[in-house]
């Protein structure tokens, strides 16, 4: 699957670790930066995340803070990105079956690589629900944005 990740200073610690298990899971993967632990604003970091999942050049995207928190709120002001912070494995499916999630937020001052693996697992493995009922709250959802 082609994504996209994203970290600032504080994620920075997560992001390479996180690259390297997607690379050997066999995905593609846009590395829209930061390079290193210089201090960096979260939300310039997540607009390109969000322009790589918005322009279809990644499927889902990744951004890591340090908490996950303000990761997830700048992605859920992007018009067309549904962004949901995850540290626990049944979240980050069920947010993709039932609400069709395409940013993974997560908090590198709050989990490690190897619970990060195992959240990445359930969420690039899970896909969105055929159900009506799910469909239609998305739609909702995207006709909120329009407000
Ligand atoms: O929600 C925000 C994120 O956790 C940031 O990564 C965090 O606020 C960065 O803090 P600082 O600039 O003190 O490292």
């Amino acid at each position: 699957m082609p994504l996209a990740i994203g970290c600032d200073h504080a994620g920075f610690p997560l992001k390479g670790p996180v690259i390297a298990l997607l690379k050997s899971w066999g995905h593609t993967v846009r590395d829209c930066g930061t390079f290193s632990e210089d201090p960096v604003d979260f939300p310039d970091i997540a607009k390109k995340v969000c322009d790589e999942v918005l322009a279809g050049r990644a499927q889902r995207g990744i951004l890591v803070c340090g908490t996950g928190v303000g990761a997830c709120i700048a992605g859920n002001k992007v018009r067309g990105i549904r962004a949901a912070l995850c540290h626990d494995t049944y979240s980050a499916h069920q947010c993709v079956e039932h609400d069709d999630v395409n940013l993974l937020c997560m908090g590198a001052w709050i989990i490690g690589p190897k619970v990060a693996e195992e959240v990445l697992s359930a969420y690039l493995n899970a896909r969105f629900s055929t159900s009506e009922e799910f469909r239609r709250r998305v739609r909702k959802l995207g006709e909120m944005e329009k407000q």
